[in-house]
């Protein structure tokens, strides 16, 4: 018996299906337990009034009395004081490394449920459930007995031992299995990261069926937003309706049940902590399946499966795992160029695999070892080997030329790329682009630019061909233009005078980026059609510049167009002839231009518009993806860039 979420109505793009809903359970990650408040998860205050913590444990900490009153009791009665104040010194070294967050919102939504009288020691009969969530998969992870069934072990034991004080007997189900096991199961199958800005994860939050049904597609029609609660904000006041409603295949009377309790209580659900709020992001017809989606989705199928498997133990029934043929987007993902537009000849390549070690070695480097340098000349060597340039010229070499821009071994490793050089950037940015490392610093912020300008224009082809991309090329849109902002901020020039002229030109761009109302959707499509064509042909004034001197970019024509590849989707967006030729026309690039400048700025500009468009269809407009491109575009326009550069920039 499976729950999913079905539109009642017909619904347009970027509205929201779901009122704000409040979390069954919440735990910050233990990285956030000093910084953030453990009732709201709103950043604790620096300035007196001080933080409260708990004064048994000191492990919890809250922004204000309020806060800290309302979380007291389930903090204490769930078994979580006791868990720190006693039962971690117990627990193994690894258990602590991978963090307690899953363990600890386990307790407290086992409390919640348990207060609430919907846990009964016959409610997992039938559907494998826990207060109407699903646990299905606890029997194959547990059988498998590899890391994820030790970690449940070991997380129960040490909640059974945290919860030992209380008075109610633990349930143990007819199944054989303890409550405590079906409820970390349950969360760890359930519960969402939250992300209320775009640094880090704070924590996880489980909310009740009204979230939890909905499944997973990796082509999902819908996203979701946290929001915070204002202090003292009355749950109950939200009256907004669900415009998505659960429907079942098969019968799950207990499953029902907690759909109710959900909707008609008037309860204090979790007052505080964040809400959940889920969105259209594609038109949806009545009675069509809601989905959203559990993994990242620039991933191949292989790779989709093994994470979805792993994490959640289900294999995906979704239409684009499904499709045959594949779908245009995990074939040119997953295609060796030498495949690419004649896939009967097939080649089969173990260097891939290779590559993908090369690039996993890469990353540790960078993530673990800290050295970023060696990091980017292992990648960019395995590029300029691998990658192909020149469609003639590869003729010649088709053995050595297996990659092309948009393989997903490419995507990743451009992703690492302007992550490392915009780090190095700033590491060389200790005395404000002046002195002898300015040089580098130019260097470095012009790497970060390219390989994040690519990374937006490679996800904005597969968006081309696939709505579902648009959550994806909107943060990568934003790093694009924010590495470009760095980057005009360091050369030399005023970023004033240039702007006046980058607002003007992308005026009929930005037109439209603040509504919230539903839009129709072709209103949509031309609107994107328009900041596809003006970051072509800004890019074909800048792009030679940014490549200059880096032998794997140099390989790129265009980071928009990707017609040279023979898989073009769209024909709109593609380089003229003259276009094409006066791109190889790169002479006289060692210097950069006023021009160019000025052209950089409004690439900027656009990207950063067309995230904030992008933003505000999927989000809403008050997602801080929205907020950060609002803020990057007023900066933008008003500061007077006053650096003193290099004089050889
Ligand atoms: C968060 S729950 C979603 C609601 C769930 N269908 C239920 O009955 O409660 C996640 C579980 O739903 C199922 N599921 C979600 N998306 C799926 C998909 N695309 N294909 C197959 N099963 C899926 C899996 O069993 C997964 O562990």
């Amino acid at each position: 018996m499976a729950m999913e979420m079905r539109a009642r109505e017909s619904i347009g793009m970027s509205e929201d299906l779901t009122r704000a809903i409040a979390p069954y359970a919440t735990a910050l990650h233990d990285t956030f337990l000093h910084s953030h408040c453990s009732s709201c998860f709103r950043k604790l205050p620096s300035q007196p009034p001080c933080a409260m913590s708990c004064i048994l444990c000191c492990s919890v900490q809250y922004c204000c009395s309020d806060c800290l009153s309302s979380d007291r009791e389930m903090h204490s009665s769930s078994g979580e004081c006791c868990f720190f104040a006693d039962h971690l010194k117990k627990a193994s070294p690894s258990y602590i490394t991978e963090g307690t967050s899953d363990v600890r919102a386990s307790l407290r939504l086992l409390y919640f449920l348990e207060m609430h009288g919907l846990v009964s020691s016959d409610s997992n009969n039938r559907s494998s459930r826990i207060g109407g969530l699903s646990t299905i998969g606890i029997r194959e992870v547990l059988e498998e007995s590899g890391e994820v069934a030790e970690r449940i072990l070991k997380g129960s034991m040490l909640m059974s031992s945290a919860r030992k004080m209380r008075t109610q007997t633990s349930v143990v189900f007819s199944n054989g299995l303890t409550v405590e096991i079906m409820a970390l199961w349950a969360v760890m199958i359930n519960s969402v990261e939250v992300q209320i800005s775009d640094e880090w994860d704070l924590g996880i939050a489980v909310y009740g069926p009204s979230f939890s049904w909905f499944n997973h597609s990796c082509f999902p029609n819908a996203s979701y937003r946290f929001e915070l609660a204002a202090p003292n904000e009355d749950y109950v006041s939200d009256k907004s309706e669900y415009r998505a409603v659960p429907a079942s295949k098969g019968v799950a009377p207990d499953a029902w049940h907690t759909l109710q309790f959900e909707e008609g209580s008037t309860h204090a659900l979790g007052k505080y902590g964040p809400r959940v709020v889920v969105r259209c992001i594609k038109p949806i017809n009545k009675g069509d399946e809601v989905c959203i989606t559990y993994i990242d989705l620039l991933q191949t199928r292989e790779a989709r499966y093994s994470d979805l498997w792993s994490k959640y133990k289900f294999i995906c029934s979704c239409e684009r795992c499904t499709a045959s043929p594949e779908s245009y987007v995990d074939f040119i993902l997953n295609c060796d160029f030498r495949n690419l537009n004649s896939p009967e000849n097939a080649f089969i390549s173990r260097a891939v695999e290779d590559f993908d070690d090369i690039l996993q070695q890469a990353i540790s480097e960078y993530s673990l070892g800290d050295d970023p340098k060696a990091c980017c000349a292992m990648i960019e060597s395995l590029l300029s080997e691998n990658l192909m340039g020149d469609l003639q010229q590869v003729e010649l070499s088709r053995k050595r030329h297996i990659l092309h821009p948009l393989h997903h071994i490419c995507l990743r490793a451009y992703m690492t790329l302007a992550s490392a050089y915009r780090f190095r950037a700033l590491e060389s940015n200790t005395d404000g682009f002046k002195g002898e490392n300015s040089a580098v610093s130019f260097k470095m912020t012009k790497a970060a630019v390219a390989y994040s300008f690519l990374l937006a224009g490679a996800t904005h082809h597969l968006f081309l061909s696939e709505r579902s991309f648009m959550t994806s090329l909107a943060h990568f849109l934003l790093s694009a233009g924010r590495s470009m902002l760095d980057f005009v901020e360091c050369v030399k020039g005023e970023r004033r005078k240039n702007v006046t002229q980058a607002k003007f030109s992308s005026a009929s761009c930005s037109a439209s980026s603040g509504t919230r109302d539903s839009m129709q959707y072709h209103q949509f499509r031309s609107t994107c059609e328009e900041f596809g064509k003006r970051m072509l042909s800004l890019s074909l004034q800048c792009w030679p510049f940014l490549v200059q001197s880096s032998p794997c970019l140099e390989k790129i024509k265009n980071p928009i167009d990707f017609s040279w590849l023979g898989t073009a989707i769209f024909q709109s967006l593609h380089l003229s002839e003259v276009d094409s030729a006066n791109l190889s026309c790169t002479d006289g690039l060692e210097i950069l231009t006023e021009e160019q400048k000025g052209c950089i700025l409004n690439l900027a500009i656009c990207c950063i518009t067309f995230c904030k468009y992008l933003a505000n269809i999927c989000y809403g407009p008050q997602h801080y993806l929205a907020n950060h491109a609002k803020d990057l575009l007023e900066d933008a326009s008003v500061a007077v860039v006053s650096l003193k550069i290099h004089a050889s920039v």
